[in-house]
């Protein structure tokens, strides 16, 4: 079982992996025939955010176990009530509302992602010390604020809501230069100590949101890394895909975790369409916006809820 965890998540490692670097030669490719079109982005932001809902869709099957029980039905009245005063916060406050959503999304993917790399080390023998809090802070914030700091954000911001074009006033050539040096030192650190893959990890992290314009580093990011690697460790704690490990048959393990989510998938879905609708907006223009919007209040309790097995992978 371990060997079938362990090989599931080193598949997923590479795997993420190809894709970001297929990101980058995406970018590269497009650069001479001046970038990819704005349109394009927007579809591929659309694409990768539908492929990224599903890992946060089975934080109800993991904390409580048996579906059609009580303790399901007020866990999820307390879920939903979470998420709905987020979108009410952030839809009446959107620029105070996205601020704190850029500092939680950094800090739950950097948790996220280390977490992924402790569960790895866990698997394997004689590993070099990890050193989480360089990789938590590079892997977090890299594809979250460079993207949102650098020169192209504007038209990517403009795209989502003009209202957020500002979120980092006078600090956003500062905090560009800033992440930049942390996501360097982290790199060499990483050198240093000799955790080889994880200098990979985050070079190539650091790549994609050099190269790639904003919408689509955070796409390729959050939909084939972050989603990807979260699956792998839902698998490890899904008691359907624990089964299927058992077997020794880790992509069925990665299949039932992925599908554990996707009745979820269809609902947010709809709820979005249906909250765009209800507040008179125009499907061209705003999907992208409430489709944001909903993601980012359910990552309230999701974030809440990962933070368990985050802290519980990282042994912190
Ligand atoms: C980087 C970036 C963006 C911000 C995305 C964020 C902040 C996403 C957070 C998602 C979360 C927290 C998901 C949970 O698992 C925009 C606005 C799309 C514009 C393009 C660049
Ligand atoms: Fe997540």
């Amino acid at each position: 079982m371990v060997l079938s965890e362990t090989k599931l998540l080193n598949n997923l490692r590479a795997i993420s992996r190809y894709c970001i670097l297929f990101g980058v030669v995406v970018a590269l490719v497009f650069l001479p025939f001046g970038g990819i079109a704005l349109e394009l982005q927007i579809v591929l932001a659309l694409a990768a955010l539908t492929i990224g809902i599903p890992h946060g869709a089975v934080d109800h099957l993991i904390t409580v176990p048996k579906l059609a029980s009580l303790k399901m039905a007020l866990f999820l009245t307390a879920y939903l009530g979470v998420v709905g005063v987020a979108i009410w916060a952030i839809l009446s406050a959107n620029l105070i509302g996205f601020q704190a959503v850029v500092l939680m999304s950094a800090i739950h993917f950097g948790l996220g992602d280390a977490a992924f790399i402790s569960e790895l080390d866990a698997r394997q023998l004689g590993v070099k010390k990890f050193p989480k809090a360089a990789y938590i802070v590079a892997s977090g914030f890299t594809p979250v604020v460079i993207p949102l700091v650098s020169q192209q954000s504007t038209e990517a911001l403009a795209a989502v809501n003009p209202k957020l074009i500002d979120w980092a006033g006078a600090f956003a050539p500062a905090l560009f230069a800033l992440m930049i040096v942390v996501a360097a030192a982290s790199i060499i650190w990483m050198l240093i100590t000799q955790r080889i893959q994880e200098a990979i990890d985050l070079a190539l992290l650091l790549t994609l949101v050099l190269s790639a314009p904003p919408l689509v580093a955070f796409a390729f990011y959050f939909g084939l890394w972050h989603a990807l690697r979260h699956t792998g460790r839902l698998s490890l704690e899904f008691e359907k895909a624990q089964v299927q490990h058992r077997k020794d048959k880790s992509w069925n393990a990665f299949g039932v975790s992925v599908l554990a989510g996707a009745p979820a998938l269809a609902a947010v879905l709809a709820f979005t369409i249906f909250l765009g609708i209800s507040r008179g907006f125009d499907l061209s223009q705003q999907l992208l916006w409430y489709l944001l919007v909903v993601i980012w209040a359910l990552t309230v309790p999701h974030m809440a809820l990962t933070l368990r097995l985050d802290l519980k992978a990282l042994r912190l």
